[in-house]
């Protein structure tokens, strides 16, 4: 099999908001099909990583490449235009727009259509007419994630998709998030709480400490290595 394309690298990067230093020399490579799970405990930077991957903080020192481009000063739009689709803590849905506008609005040509959305999030196409401000927070959840699928992004960044959400609705998100990452090969970055859950659905993990990274490598191993996983993520 030939080698998986190299999407988006970090090399040796250090980043922060203003003149604090929150990431320090964080080196990264994301190759196409990849799905990592993004762990640590809290504040050890997750969300700074993946607001510098789009360009959304200030990098002291290092620089990002994306399909071998340099993009270390290049503005969040055209990262979004170039392929990185990010899906944000917060999930910005319009009150006055319907499930449906939400992803038409934002259709840019690929494999993602509103029906492919819809064989692969039910429960979108049962909400299709309702308005944004209509939708319970799992199905929100959803939403936002197929918003950014209909961008068509070649790597999708998910900050914390479960966060919030009642344990049933998060077993129909991990469905869906299995799918997407098994059938559809999509290659993703999940930043998560559910260490164990995340792990389950991903190949590769990444832990970060202090806003280093402590561990890059299989997530089997993490979940087979219960000590080693608590003593980097404190899992609960
Ligand atoms: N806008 C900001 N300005 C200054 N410091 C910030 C800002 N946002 C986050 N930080 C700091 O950066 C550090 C890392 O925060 P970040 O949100 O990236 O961590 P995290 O690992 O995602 O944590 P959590 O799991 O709690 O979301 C923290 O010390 C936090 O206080």
């Amino acid at each position: 099999m030939a080698d998986k394309q190299e999407l988006l690298v970090l090399n040796k990067v250090t980043a922060g908001y203003g003149e604090a230093v929150v990431l320090e020399d964080v080196s990264l490579s994301i190759k196409e099909g990849d799905s990592v799970a993004l762990l640590g405990r809290n504040g050890m930077g997750k969300t700074t990583l993946l607001l510098t991957m789009m360009g959304l903080t200030h990098l002291h020192k290092g620089s990002l490449s994306w399909e071998g481009g340099d993009i270390s000063h290049m503005p969040t739009y055209k990262r979004a235009h170039a392929g990185l689709g990010w899906v944000p803590q917060e999930r910005h849905m319009y009150p006055s727009l319907s499930v449906e506008e939400h992803l038409t609005v934002v259709a840019r040509p690929g494999a993602w259509t509103v029906d492919k959305i819809y064989e692969v999030f039910p429960r979108l196409f049962e909400r299709r007419q309702n308005m944004g401000n209509q939708l319970s927070g799992g199905e929100q959840q959803m939403l936002a994630i197929a918003r950014a699928l209909m961008v068509n992004p070649r790597l999708l960044l998910l900050d914390e998709p479960m966060e919030g959400l009642a344990p049933i609705i998060v077993q129909e998100l991990m469905g869906v998030l299995r799918r997407l990452i098994d059938e559809t090969g999509l290659s993703v970055i999940i930043v998560e709480q559910h260490a164990r859950m995340t792990l389950g659905l991903t190949e590769r993990a990444v832990v970060l400490d202090r806003g280093r990274v402590i561990y890059d490598a299989g997530s089997q191993y993490l979940l087979d290595n219960d000590e080693e996983l608590n003593r980097m993520v404190a899992v609960a």
